[in-house]
Parts: C-alpha cells; sequence; structure tokens
C-alpha cells in the first residue's frame, strides 16, 4: 500500500486539467494494453471538473466503461441526479456510446437499484470477484466523506458488498447506491480533486492526522495501486509537509 502522492497546483482550472490529463493518460494507457478502461466518475466538483477538460482530450471513447461510485436514488430530472450532469455536459459532447455508461436505476427501491448496480459492475468486470477498476475520480466532502461513505456509518466496515444502498446519508438526498471499500481499495488507481479555502482543515485531517478513527477519505489506500491528491492553493494551505 503506497504512500499519496500528493501534487499542488495554483488554481482550480488547473486542477481540472491535471486530473483530465491524469485520467486520459491512464485511458489511452488502459486501451492500449487491454482494449478497454474501466473508469469511475463521482459527483459534486468531480463533475465538474472532469466535465470542462474531458470534452478537449483525445482517446477512443467506444473503450471507455463508465460507472458512477456514488449516486443519489433520483429521478433522472432531479437536479441531484449525477448521470444526467455527465449527460449534459461531458457524455453528449463526446462520441461515448450509451451502452458503456452505467446509471442508477431510479425507478426500483434502493436496495433493489444496489443489487441492480453489483450485476451492471459484474456485467463489465467478468473474471474479477472484486471489480478492479482502472481509474477512480474521487471527491471530498467538508466532512471528510467520499463516494457516499459518510463519517461512522456502519457502511464504512462493509466487507462483502462491491457497492451498496445507503437510505440515511447525511447529506441529502438521503438514498444512495455507494462502491464500498472493498471495491474503492482494489482500484489500481484513485485520484481525488479538492480544491478552494474552504476544504483546507478537512484536507489537512485527512492526510496528516492519522490519531483517532480515520475518516472516510483517509481510509482510501489502493492495496495494490494507488491514491493521488490534486489539491489548489487553498486546499492544500494548512498542509504542514508540503
Ligand atoms: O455528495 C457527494 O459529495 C462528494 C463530495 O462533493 P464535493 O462537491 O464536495 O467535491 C462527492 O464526491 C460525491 O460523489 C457526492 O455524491
Amino acid at each position: 500500500m503506497a504512500a499519496p502522492i500528493i501534487e499542488v497546483f495554483s488554481t482550480e482550472e488547473e486542477v481540472s486539467q491535471k486530473l483530465c490529463q491524469l485520467v486520459v493518460t491512464r485511458a489511452n494507457a488502459a486501451i492500449e494494453s487491454k482494449g478497454l478502461f474501466t473508469v469511475g466518475f463521482s459527483g459534486g466538483s468531480a463533475a465538474k471538473f472532469l466535465c470542462s477538460g474531458l470534452p478537449k482530450c483525445n482517446t477512443d471513447w467506444s473503450k471507455w466503461r463508465v460507472f458512477f461510485c456514488d449516486e443519489r436514488h433520483v429521478p433522472f430530472d432531479d437536479p441531484e441526479c449525477t448521470f444526467t450532469i455527465y449527460k449534459e455536459n461531458l457524455l453528449s459532447k463526446v462520441p461515448l456510446p450509451e451502452v458503456n455508461v452505467f446509471p442508477l436505476n431510479p425507478d426500483i427501491s434502493v436496495e433493489e437499484a444496489a443489487e441492480d448496480y453489483v450485476r451492471k459492475l459484474y456485467s463489465v468486470f467478468t473474471t474479477d470477484p472484486v471489480p478492479r477498476f482502472d481509474v477512480l475520480v474521487l471527491g471530498m466532502g467538508p466532512d471528510g466523506h467520499t463516494c457516499s461513505l459518510f463519517p461512522g456509518h456502519p457502511l464504512l466496515k462493509e466487507t462483502n458488498q462491491i457497492a451498496a444502498a445507503i437510505s440515511d446519508s447525511p447529506k441529502p438526498p438521503p438514498k444512495r447506491v455507494t462502491l464500498t471499500f472493498p471495491t474503492i481499495n482494489n482500484a489500481k488507481c484513485a485520484v481525488f480533486a479538492s480544491c478552494g479555502s474552504a476544504k483546507a482543515d478537512i484536507v489537512q485531517k485527512v492526510l496528516e492526522d492519522t490519531s483517532g478513527e480515520l475518516l472516510p477519505a483517509a481510509r482510501v489506500r489502493p492495496v495494490k495501486g494507488e491514491v493521488i491528491w490534486f489539491l489548489d492553493k487553498g486546499a492544500a494551505s494548512k498542509l504542514k509537509k508540503v
């Protein structure tokens, strides 16, 4: 398990640019070596960063398989739906066949949607007991949550399910489906992007404070992979060791 790699850039735009560069570099390498690139996208600010840079990138979009690290269990026309944000701002702009993107089904219960999502994951990761993503693009909330894994929540201890339902998310909307740590920590690369001084305290805590119970974002440590943090100056401003 390698230590996190931390890179600090001057502006949010630069973070977005470097994040997109990293994702496309990994995509093109994966496509070259195995003909396929598997990626998990997060919502919130990660969606903004990816949607602003990825449409300009050069890659074979037909080889991408896109999942969501977490998704809110809301109708597609709800502004909280992460899939729709990507559909409108990325998927409509690149030749990525819709059949290669795996949204959550909002028309069944959240528990059924989680089971359905597990089936969707295994339809691509046909030989992996636990999906091994090429890249997971992660965000971190101001409480240290990542995906829909929140501090102190029992889902942090999940060891069997590769994705799971949550019905009591402290951040609305309450019903969501999220990848769990067995899947997250089996990724080849997990990359966080965090910007703004409002995130400075939690970035410092997650990356430098190992006392007490680790926050969800601090538990992202791929066993046979790397974890990378792309920060802007504001988000990195309280780090002592950078
Ligand atoms: O609720 C969520 O929040 C996290 C963090 O979002 P951010 O806007 O503070 O970066 C996000 O990564 C996750 O996908 C989303 O569902």
